[in-house]
């Protein structure tokens, strides 16, 4: 029933707008369509635009210590711009590809899910006609076109997960590229051991680098689909719809859609920030359960169990906490969503569609009840094609906030390791780091110089926060002069180890060293690698490296002979045999394999770092012989005097910041400490006979 055409204008220029509206409809149509397609494009555009971040609210603290700033404004686009760059390298890479097939396909989708919404139409037209011809071919049609749409959608996902993939092994490459450095890396390098000891920004590398990265691949993946598309569909769908049932129809449900929409958006809670606190708890309480792993067998026999549970149990209350919060914002944003979305924007739908049926729209024919029924119900799937595209267009926000929660966590990776590798250090200082003579120690930047023999010239030993050792240390070891280091716990001797290493800055002086291929350093808890037996001994060499400089598995049984280790080929199952060496071997086991390694490379330093504790004496005599045997010079931190005949130096820290180097006469030394030690027991007799003296003569 056209109800328009029964009205009458009561006035003679009411006549004349209604007929020049008329005559100029294709026009209007035709500008209100364009200008819909305009307002479409730049609302998203500024959707998608940078707007202010919400500060973070107070009490939400990252699990690196910081509040995170996370929010779908310049910083994050900045940032998706740099990793993007990583992701996609090039418009002729492999993902650069994807892209473009994807994109195809859902410009494919779309074509097809307006043809599924005009046979639609056809085939309750022909219903509604009693057409039985017409509606059996229109079902074929309906079962042919079946074929491409769900080989296109098989395909989207197909692409969509490979795109996925895609971007998670680039950036994982350039992370580990950064984390464990080039083949040539020079100095620079270490940042897997800077980031987490020099550094305080990164608390979990670990779960950065697996979880977070893979989170991070698949949202970035789903959000191109969930953002182009929906877009492209709003407008297809919406410009299809104008052509049915007129723009000025389209023009009004614009209007509710977009005051309800603005509603919607301002009342989103911050769900990116929640992301990237979720991905940090998560990450603290995985750190503490690791912990927990690694030193199980301390645990157990300190019996510390109610302890750890404690601290496990309260990681995962944070947690849980959080996650509870973000359950009830989510849930309560889901029903005005729901209700806004599903609900009020599909009875907007309905009036529109009902607008053809009500209304004779100027320039339009008549048509009977079938063409009725047929346009109701093409432009009803029409719309609602579109309003769950216009849907998840919003939606696609609250992926967009969370995709930023990502892509923060992802960023303070490569930023720290960027910074870490520059030297610039995030650390908290002890006090007196600030002040005074340390502040200034601490701005100063000292030199390496590579060189055949060992040489610090006014190096100062100072922690990662900022607490100084030693403000000067001067000393020397030459090929074959082996230096004893003494001192007492925490003076700084390993750290001087680790400045040689090049794993701590230099504040000062001049370092003068080989490179770090001459070096082998065996700590008093020798690393095992992940691996065969072989492994054990070669580390880090591979295989290949073992055939290239010609040494064979018996070469290796006879290194392992020289430690009296040779009989754990055969316990062990063989060389191949590939365990948990770390728990496979006892403590001294450990020690003699990481001198079977020292053996088998033959470095010019060895740097000893009380790596005969666990080994009986007449073993510690037979590996230091084998060593000098070998020509290696020795760099030896032990508080064991047995140890002392086979060094020619000393370094003694005072353990006040002072320290002394000379020459170490062994002899000398050891019969002074045992005088010292004969002094100590007659003073300590000559005390009990003055207490027992003392004692008895106040008793009588
Ligand atoms: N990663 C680090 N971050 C901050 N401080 C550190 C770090 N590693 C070591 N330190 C500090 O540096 C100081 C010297 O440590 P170092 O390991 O050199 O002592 P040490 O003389 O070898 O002691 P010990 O004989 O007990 O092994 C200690 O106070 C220690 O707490």
């Amino acid at each position: 029933m056209a109800v328009f055409s029964k009205f009458r204008p009561s006035d003679a220029s009411l006549a004349h707008f209604t007929t020049t509206y008329a005559i100029h409809r294709p026009l209007i149509q035709r500008c209100l369509t364009s200008g819909f397609v305009l307002y479409v494009l730049s609302t998203t555009y500024r959707g998608l635009s940078a707007r202010p971040s919400k500060p973070a609210r107070k009490g939400h603290k990252g699990g690196d210590g910081k509040a995170p700033r996370v929010a779908v404004d310049a910083v994050f686009y900045q940032r998706l711009s740099t990793i993007l760059r990583i992701v996609i390298p090039g418009l002729r890479s492999k993902e650069a590809l994807l892209l473009v097939m994807h994109s195809s396909l859902l410009i494919f989708r779309t074509a097809i899910s307006l043809y599924v919404a005009a046979l639609d139409g056809k085939i309750v037209a022909s219903l509604v006609r009693k057409e039985p011809l017409q509606f059996l071919y229109n079902i074929i049609r309906w079962l042919l076109v079946a074929i491409p749409a769900t080989w296109t959608n098989s395909w989207l996902s197909y692409i969509q997960n490979k795109l996925a993939i895609a971007y998670r092994t680039r950036l994982t490459q350039e992370v580990m590229k950064q984390y464990l450095g080039d083949e040539e890396e020079g100095p620079d390098g270490k940042v897997y051991y800077k980031l987490s000891n020099l550094d305080d920004r990164i608390k979990n590398p670990d779960q950065m680098i697996t979880v977070d990265i893979q989170r991070f691949s698949t949202h970035l993946a789903a959000i191109y689909s969930n953002m182009a598309k929906p877009v492209l569909d709003v407008i297809l769908y919406n410009y299809q719809l104008s052509q049915n049932v007129g723009a000025e129809g389209l023009l009004l449900l614009t209007i509710g859609v977009q005051t309800s929409a603005a509603l919607l958006r301002y009342m989103t809670p911050p769900f990116g920030q929640y992301t990237a606190l979720s991905a940090s708890l998560a990450g603290s309480l995985r750190h503490t359960h690791s912990r927990l792993a690694e030193f199980a067998e301390e645990v157990a026999f300190l019996g510390g169990e109610e302890t750890e549970k404690m601290l496990v149990e309260r990681e995962y209350a944070g947690l849980v906490l959080h996650e509870n919060t973000v359950l009830r914002r989510r849930w309560w944003f889901g029903c005005v969503e729901e209700g806004i979305i599903k609900w009020l924007w599909g009875s907007f739908g309905l009036v529109v569609c009902a607008i053809p049926v009500f209304f004779k729209l100027p320039g339009t024919s008549s048509i009977d009840l079938g063409g009725r029924t047929e346009g109701f119900v093409t432009n009803r799937r029409l719309l609602l094609s579109s309003s769950d595209a216009f849907g998840r267009v919003m939606y696609s926000y609250k992926d967009l906030s969370e995709l930023a929660g990502y892509t923060a966590r992802v960023s303070v990776l490569l930023d720290s390791m960027a910074d870490v590798r520059k030297g610039k250090f995030e650390k908290a200082l002890v006090n007196s780091a600030g002040t005074g003579e340390s502040a200034k120690l601490l701005k100063g930047r000292g030199r390496v110089i590579e060189s055949e023999e060992i040489r610090f010239e006014n190096v100062p030993i100072v922690t990662p926060n900022g607490d100084i050792l030693v403000k000067s240390l001067s000393f020397y070891v030459k090929p074959g002069e082996h230096l004893l280091i003494v001192g007492p716990n925490g003076c700084g001797k390993s750290s001087l180890f680790r400045i040689l290493g090049g794993l701590w800055p230099i504040y000062g002086g001049t370092v003068y060293q080989p490179p770090a291929s001459e070096f082998i350093l065996i700590p008093q808890r020798p690393y095992l690698s992940l691996g065969t037996l072989r492994d054990q001994v070669i580390y880090p060499h591979s295989r290949k490296d073992m055939t290239t400089r010609n040494a064979t598995d018996d070469d290796l049984l006879e290194i392992l002979a020289v430690v009296h280790m040779d009989h754990v080929v055969e316990r062990e199952g063989g060389w191949d045999a590939a365990k948990e060496w770390r728990d496979a071997l006892s403590g001294g086991d450990k020690q003699k394999i990481a001198w079977a390694r020292l053996f088998y490379h033959k470095p010019k330093y060895a740097v000893l770092d009380e790596a005969t504790s666990l080994v009986p004496p007449d073993m510690e005599g037979l590996m230091m012989d084998h060593a000098t045997k070998l020509g290696i010079t020795l760099l030896t931190v032990s508080h064991r005097p047995s140890l002392w005949k086979y060094h020619s130096m000393i370094l003694h820290y005072d353990g006040q910041g002072g320290y002394v180097f000379t020459k170490l006469d062994a002899e000398k030394r050891l019969a002074l400490q045992e005088e010292k030690q004969a002094l100590e027991a007659k003073l300590l007799d000559v005390y009990v006979h003055f207490f027992v003296f003392e004692f008895f003569s106040r008793a009588m």
